[in-house]
């Protein structure tokens, strides 16, 4: 699995759709009209319920600790990792567990290789380059170079994914044939193919394909460019990671309280001792806990302000129009709303727009959110993400753990610049060196 250059948002329309047909389907990135309309109010109905959310809370945390992990043997070796990479891994890890049920493994100190991961990560960036290689379409007829390669790692994708859709199938036919009903399983997949029993459902093995793939793509690079990018935040502004620490310990001491409990006594020196207190941590981490987390919350959706992992996000116009400031536009044609700007516009955020504030969210300490017109790192009305909490509790889940146990610097002259293609990753991955905190 070697990149992180990857994708997201679909303009859609015309040839954009097009273009992305071959990964996305007619997922619900993909489509719009009536086609959209049922998978988001599917989607939207999933993603409100509390199975899902309970089923997601327990994946991340078991993901955030193997990263922890992780990051606790780099110390004690010292030795540098490429969070970035590592990040990439954890989300997609955590994203096919949460969406199809599956362990794909991929977060290991070991850094393995795996088809589908590999497959997934070609396709993505060999259909992002469709946008600028004019010859792609002749390419694909003739099936060579970059569009054969396509092809096969398509195949690969789907063909996991497919079997996975076949697994999931036979194992709920078992536990019905054997009475055992009761074992209902949480990932978005199973839900899905339960939803499509019902009659005039009309999804097939290919919409499965679809809506889950989607969900992945959705996900996975959003999620780890993000974390990345509040690591980097946090870790290059002293007086945030001194407040953001603070949070997290008095935290520590409030939940152990709460459940009444003793601290495992730490030693940053002695391995086994340092893992069992992130354990006890990870276990004090829950959706409603996290919730209280104010000044964390702020730390991401700063770095979101200022590093929105969608950058930027065209859409094709349906008719002629007027703007509101009374710009023309015509059908056929294209409008990109920038988030990346809009969330350094001084018109928007003050003269301080340029700074790192989490503050800036804050009143009389608590997280106060700002319109998804003037913050639109998530998109704003109907088409807004439908993953927005997910995602802040995969983020809150990880960081809450990271930076409560240890504290990062940059590897000498490692360049940290931003890459823009579909979502904002950082050019050349983020390399740290880690100590342990007591
Ligand atoms: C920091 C993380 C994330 C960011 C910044 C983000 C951002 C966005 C943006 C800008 C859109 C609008 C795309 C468009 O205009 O078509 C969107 C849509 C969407 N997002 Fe997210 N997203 C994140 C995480 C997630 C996660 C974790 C999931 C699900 C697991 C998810 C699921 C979706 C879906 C399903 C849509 C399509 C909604 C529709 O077209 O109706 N997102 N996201």
């Amino acid at each position: 699995m070697s990149s992180r250059t990857t994708l997201l948002i679909i303009p859609r329309e015309g040839h954009t759709t097009h273009i992305w047909k071959s990964c996305l389907g007619d997922g619900i990135f993909n489509v719009d009209g009536e086609l959209w309309r049922k998978q988001r109010k599917t989607a939207s109905f999933e993603f409100a319920s509390r199975n899902l959310r309970d089923f997601s809370t327990v994946v991340f945390r078991e993901y955030s600790l193997k990263l922890s992990s992780i990051l606790s043997q780099a110390s004690f070796n010292n030795q540098e990792v490429e969070m970035q990479e590592l990040l990439m891994r954890m989300t997609l890890d955590s994203i096919c567990k949460v969406g199809f049920g599956a362990e794909i493994g991929t977060l290991a100190p070991s850094l393995p290789d795996n088809r589908f991961a590999r497959a997934f990560d070609t396709a993505n960036i060999i259909v992002t380059l469709r946008f600028i290689d004019p010859l792609w379409k002749m390419k694909k007829f003739l099936n060579v170079g970059s569009e054969a390669l396509l092809d096969k790692s398509i195949k690969i994708v789907d063909d996991f994914t497919y079997s996975m859709i076949r697994k999931r199938k036979a194992e709920i036919e078992e536990e019905r044939g054997t009475g055992k009903n009761n074992k209902m399983k949480h990932d978005i997949l199973s839900r899905f193919i339960e939803l499509g029993e019902n009659p005039g459902s009309n999804l097939t093995d290919k919409s499965l394909r679809d809506v889950v793939l989607n969900f992945v793509i959705a996900g996975r690079d959003t999620t780890a460019t993000t974390l990345s990018w509040a690591i980097y935040m946090v870790m290059t502004h002293s007086h945030v990671a001194e407040k953001l620490y603070s949070e997290l310990k008095s935290f520590e001491e409030d939940r152990a309280k709460e459940e009444n409990v003793k601290l495992v006594q730490i030693n940053t020196e002695d391995p086994e001792s340092f893992s069992q207190r992130a354990m006890q941590y990870a276990g004090f981490l829950t959706y409603d806990s996290l919730g209280r987390l104010y000044y964390l919350h702020a730390v991401i959706t700063e770095t979101l302000r200022l590093y929105p992992a969608v950058p930027q996000d065209p859409k094709g116009i349906l008719e002629d129009d007027v703007l509101p400031d009374g710009t023309k536009v015509k059908a056929g044609g294209m409008v990109t709303y920038v988030p990346y700007s809009m969330g350094r516009m001084e018109y928007n955020w003050g003269p301080d727009a340029a700074s790192f504030k989490p503050e800036r969210w804050l009143k009389d300490g608590f997280f106060q959110n700002a319109s998804p017109f003037k913050f639109t790192a998530f998109q704003a009305g109907p088409r807004i993400c439908l993953g927005k909490d997910s995602a802040y509790l995969q983020m809150k889940m990880a960081l809450a753990l990271l930076c409560r146990f240890f504290s990062f610097s940059l590897v000498p002259n490692h360049s940290v610049e931003y890459r823009m293609m579909t979502t904002l990753s950082m050019a050349h991955g983020l390399k740290l060196r880690i100590a342990r905190k007591s």
